[in-house]
C-alpha cells in the first residue's frame, strides 16, 4: 500500500516506521511549507500534523479520492464539513482522537462505568490528562472524548470544562502538561467513603501509530464515514 504521510513530526516518523515494517510504501512526507505534491500517488494518506491545517489537508484528500486517517486533535470544529464533504465526494474517512487498542478498550470501560453510576449522586467524576509540554491543544482529543462519552451514558453531566467547573452538570478536565509523556487520562468517580479511578498510560507512541496504520489498511476499497469501533470490532 502506498501511503501518504500528512505530519512528519513525532508520529509522523513512528508511523513511517511501523508503516514499512508492515511491507508499506510511503510515497508522501508532507510538512510545514509543502505545498505543491499530488496526494492522488497515494492509495491512502495519514494525517498527524497539526489543529490549523488539519481540516485542509483532509479536505484535499477528500476532493481527490484518497481515502484519509485523521489523528489530528484539536480541530474537530470542522467535523461535520469534513463528513459533508467526504459524502458530497463518496470518499472514505475515519477519525479518532486515539487510535491505540488500548485506549478505544477504555473507552468501553469509561461508558460501561458511566452507566453504572449513573443517578448515584454520591460520586463526583473528575478527569485528568497529562501530556508532553510541545502539545499544542488542550484537553486533549482523548479527554474531550471521554468526556462526551460519558455525558451519553450518564444523567448528572451535560458538559465538560477544562480545569474548573462551574456548573454542577459539568466534568472538570484538567490537563497536565509534563516533560514527554505520551499520554495518561484517568476518570474518578469519588464519594465521602470511596474512589473509583480508571486510568490508561501510553508506555510510548508506538500503539498510536499501529492503530493509524492498521486504520489505513482497513480502509482501502471502503466508502463511508467510519470510527476505530468499525476497525476493531469492538463497542
Ligand atoms: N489520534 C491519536 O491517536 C493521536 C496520537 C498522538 C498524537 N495525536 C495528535 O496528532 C497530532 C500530531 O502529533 P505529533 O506529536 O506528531 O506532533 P508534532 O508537532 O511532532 O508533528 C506535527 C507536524 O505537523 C507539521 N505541519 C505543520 N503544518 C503542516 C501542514 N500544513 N501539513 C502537514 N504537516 C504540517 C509540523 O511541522 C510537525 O512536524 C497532534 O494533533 C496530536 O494531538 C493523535
Ligand atoms: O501527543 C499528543 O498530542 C496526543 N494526542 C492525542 C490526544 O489529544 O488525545 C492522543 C494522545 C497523544
Amino acid at each position: 500500500m502506498n501511503i501518504a504521510l500528512l505530519g512528519y513530526g513525532r508520529m509522523g516518523k513512528t508511523i513511517e516506521e511501523i508503516a514499512i515494517k508492515r511491507g508499506h510504501n510511503i510515497v508522501l512526507k508532507i510538512d510545514k511549507g509543502d505545498t505543491n505534491y499530488d496526494i492522488t500517488k497515494a492509495d491512502v494518506a495519514i494525517d498527524f500534523s497539526i489543529p490549523d491545517v488539519a481540516f485542509n489537508n483532509i479536505s484535499n484528500c477528500l476532493k481527490n479520492n484518497v481515502p484519509v486517517i485523521s489523528g489530528t486533535t484539536g480541530w474537530l470544529d470542522n467535523y461535520d464539513n469534513a463528513i459533508s464533504l467526504c459524502k458530497e465526494n463518496n470518499g472514505a474517512f475515519i477519525y479518532a482522537s486515539n487510535f491505540s487498542l488500548g485506549v478505544n478498550i477504555f473507552f468501553e470501560l469509561n461508558k460501561t462505568l458511566a452507566k453504572m453510576m449513573s443517578n448515584l449522586n454520591q460520586y463526583n467524576v473528575t478527569m485528568e490528562e497529562i501530556h508532553h509540554t510541545k502539545k499544542l491543544d488542550a484537553p486533549s482529543g482523548t479527554a474531550i472524548s471521554l468526556a462526551n462519552d460519558l455525558i451519553a451514558e450518564h444523567s448528572d453531566y451535560k458538559k465538560w470544562e477544562l480545569d474548573k467547573a462551574t456548573e454542577e452538570n459539568s466534568i472538570p478536565i484538567v490537563a497536565k502538561r509534563i516533560g514527554d509523556v505520551p499520554g495518561t487520562h484517568t476518570v474518578d468517580y469519588e464519594s465521602e467513603v470511596d474512589t473509583i479511578h480508571i486510568e490508561h498510560v501510553a508506555h510510548n507512541r508506538q500503539g498510536f501509530a499501529l492503530g493509524a496504520v492498521v486504520a489505513a489498511e482497513w480502509i482501502i476499497g471502503k466508502s463511508g464515514v467510519f470510527t476505530m469501533n468499525d476497525v476493531l470490532n469492538i463497542g
